[in-house]
């Protein structure tokens, strides 16, 4: 068999250890001899946890080889990086239902790059300080979301739920967002309930969930995992979504960092839904690719396609809103002529509707949810549970708190109602501006 100690492609650095190779090892202890391992990710800064198969069990199944042999034998636009064997293992779990379970997981521990340390260490500081805030052991129905943050949420509730009585602990059930949340929850001793299982006119106490990108608004993108449609079902029905992320995640303005919109749609109208997104304004939207091991494109829990879809950064509501105010206050102070100029140089005609490429998140989301064949959108946006329940309606899709771990350890959270103040600071500036505007004279161009 080959070894890799020489002939390094450039990608990718030499293993820190030498490495046995096993004819035929379980995939099992291959991984504990190989804690370095190389793996797939896709490019264009899609976390390679949840977003991508990392072509785990055709990988171990092909033993060790070169990093070239590896190289050559993954799909195009696919680099090579080191990933924490934790994430491995889940994504295995995630991707190809593989026989680790969470504890197994667990138990293995392995040598991680410094930088994926200090993700790892946000995510759990991040889960532990949502739960404590959030988490009652007296509630009867929790959602659990998807993806690698959510294991340390689940870490934390486990550590709670210990010192409650088994006859207790029975009357708390925990919704899954699919097949991996699901795992999670057995895994940690808890006991799921199908969201099918749910009765209609039962809320969830609370739900915690990850995300892919925050905006200030806290409007969210999800479906990393491709688990959007499930998790917007738990959001939706419960009382209090919590969103637990790590500090890549905190953006202004959503497609900032994560580079496109997850879209959930039905594999027959699959170049239906390329075609509409691309005259939304998408470049280049692609379906989502399966594992290696099993050629074409990766299947849903729903047995769906997801249509990864780029778009430019969008705007938020406040942004739309804002404008508006600035246009109507250039209406009254100049001429109709002179301000559909300066409308058209600022770029903001149709501003937030898709014109000159800017869309609105809530806009987007409902344009692109009416083309036929798609299921569910990966944002996640309108009202928060509060809002919605303050105006009658059940859940919302926004989180009430959002909870990022941050590299030098501690957590930094914001709540819907930060996010209003923060928006209302803005608002007052843009008061102060129109006044000052509306004292000076605007000259006709
Ligand atoms: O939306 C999701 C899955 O569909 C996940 O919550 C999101 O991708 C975040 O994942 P992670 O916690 O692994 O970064």
């Amino acid at each position: 068999m080959p070894r890799c100690s020489q002939h390094f492609h450039p990608l990718i650095s030499p293993p820190s250890a030498p490495h046995r190779v096993h004819r035929n090892p379980s995939p099992l202890s291959f991984l504990r001899n190989h804690p370095d391992l190389y793996l797939a990710r896709r490019p264009l800064g899609s976390s390679v946890n949840t977003a991508w198969p990392l072509h785990g069990q055709s990988f171990l199944q092909r033993n060790f080889r070169t990093p070239r042999q590896v190289q050559l034998a993954l799909p195009r636009r696919t680099t090579l990086t080191r990933t924490p064997l934790k994430t491995i293992l889940y994504t295995n779990q995630l991707r190809s239902r593989s026989i680790y379970s969470h504890h197994q997981v667990r138990r293995i521990t392995t040598k991680q790059s410094p930088m994926a340390e200090i993700v790892e260490a946000a995510k759990k500081a991040a889960g532990k300080q949502a739960v404590a805030e959030h988490f009652l052991p007296t509630m009867n129905f929790v959602g659990i979301g998807s993806g690698t943050t959510i294991v340390y949420v689940v870490d934390a509730i486990k550590a709670v739920m210990a010192s409650v009585p088994p006859e207790k602990k029975a009357n708390m059930l925990f919704v899954p967002t699919g097949y991996q949340s699901r795992r999670v929850i057995e895994a940690a001793g808890l006991i799921p309930l199908p969201f099918d299982s749910l009765p209609a006119d039962i809320m969830l106490d609370v739900a915690f969930d990850g995300a892919d990108e925050v905006d200030e608004e806290l409007n969210c993108i999800k479906g990393g995992g491709a688990c959007l449609f499930q998790e917007k079902l738990v959001a939706e029905r419960a009382r209090k979504f919590i969103c637990v992320a790590d500090y890549r995640k905190d953006q202004e303005r959503l497609l900032t960092g994560w580079p496109s919109i997850p879209i959930e749609v039905a594999p027959i109208a699959v170049n239906t839904a390329l075609r509409a997104l691309r005259a939304l304004g998408s470049k280049n939207p692609v379906v989502r690719d399966g594992l290696m091991a099993k050629a074409g494109p990766m299947k849903t829990d729903q047995d769906f396609f997801i249509i990864d879809a780029p778009f430019p950064q969008l705007l938020t509501m406040n942004d739309v809103n804002r404008e508006q105010r600035r246009t109507s206050l250039a209406m009254s102070t100049e001429s109709t002529v002179s301000l559909l100029k300066k409308a058209e140089l600022q770029g903001i005609t149709g501003m937030g509707g898709g014109g000159g490429g800017k869309w609105e998140v809530n806009t987007l989301s409902r344009r692109i949810k009416a083309i036929t064949g798609v299921l569910e959108v990966g944002i996640f946006s309108g009202f928060n549970g509060t809002e919605a329940q303050e105006k009658g309606l059940k859940g919302g899709q926004k989180p009430v708190a959002v909870y990022f771990g941050m590299a030098d350890g501690s957590v930094k959270k914001r709540t819907a109602g930060d996010a209003m103040h923060d928006i209302r600071l803005e608002d007052a500036k843009v008061d102060e501006e129109v006044r000052r505007m509306s004292l000076a004279t605007v000259p006709e161009d």
